[in-house]
């Protein structure tokens, strides 16, 4: 994070963050602040509460506790649709896409482009728009696939993680949650996904990643938090980390937690 970004106010900004299953604590107590352009990492051993935490921010569960504001104001995620609509896009690792659908189809699922009514009753698709807007998002990408009516099902796991990155930003996303993006991935595909990430932070763009991969989060990364046990214990920039010193921090937290 730069100096700029640590004095500006936070873009998300999390306060007490509680997330109980029942008698199962999954997130105990979280502040956490997001600022406009940065990668942060969230690590942690299984069940550390890395998902229950993202699942929060992302309107897909409710806290328990605790309060979330976006750019200064309360807000209140009752789904993962009123999230997106407040600019927080949350990509699975099963990235919620319809195989069988189209490039075009994928990226504007749920928010259609139609054309200008012909007749009151009759809304026509506008699928030349489509395919144009799905090409300049994939482009913004830097990645270079001409043909948008490829059906998704024979793109490769880095082209599809840029289709679902390309849905978010249709939705002008100004925060993009990745559940382990790299997860599923060959070397040269997560080579392309991390390019992924890097081109939207140069865009501006403000990326919360879940990695279990260390060397993804260094070669990412500008902050890490790391939990333990529901608890965040570590949140500082990277520099100067490395990846064995995260699975240290990592297995520190377990020790405690123990
Ligand atoms: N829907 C649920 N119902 C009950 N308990 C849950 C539920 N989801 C998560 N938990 C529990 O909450 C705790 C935190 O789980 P969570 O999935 O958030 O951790 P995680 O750090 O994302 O783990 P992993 O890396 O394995 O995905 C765990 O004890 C888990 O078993």
């Amino acid at each position: 994070m730069t100096d700029v970004a640590a004095n500006a106010s936070p873009l998300l900004s999390l306060r007490g963050i509680g997330k109980n299953y029942g008698p199962v604590v999954a997130v105990r107590d979280v502040d956490l602040d997001i600022h406009t352009g940065e990668v942060v990492a969230i690590c942690g051993d299984n069940g550390a509460g890395k998902s229950s935490l993202i699942k929060v921010m992302s309107g897909a569960e409710e806290p328990t506790s605790g309060t979330m504001q976006m750019r200064g104001k309360d807000v209140h995620f009752a789904s993962p649709h009123d999230a997106l609509e407040h600019g927080v896009a949350t990509i699975y690792q099963d990235l919620a896409l319809a195989p069988r659908l189209s490039i075009a189809q994928n990226v504007f699922m749920g928010s259609e482009l139609t054309r200008p009514f012909v007749l009151p009753f009759l809304r026509l698709l506008d699928k030349a728009k489509m395919i144009e807007e799905s090409r300049r998002y994939l482009s913004k990408l830097s990645v270079a696939i001409q043909d948008m009516t490829r059906p998704v099902e024979r793109l490769s796991g880095g082209q599809r993680q840029a289709v679902a990155i390309s849905r978010a930003l249709r939705w002008n996303a100004d925060i993009i949650i990745m559940d382990e993006p790299t997860a599923a991935l060959g070397v040269k595909e997560t080579a392309l996904v991390l390019d992924l990430i890097r081109t939207l932070k140069a865009g501006g763009h403000t990326v919360i990643l879940i990695s279990h991969n260390m060397r993804d989060v260094v070669a990412l990364a500008d902050r890490v938090v790391i939990m333990g046990a529901g608890r965040k214990f570590v949140d500082r920039p990277i520099d100067g980390l490395t990846a064995d010193d995260l699975t240290h921090l990592i297995m520190s937290g377990n020790a405690r937690a123990a």
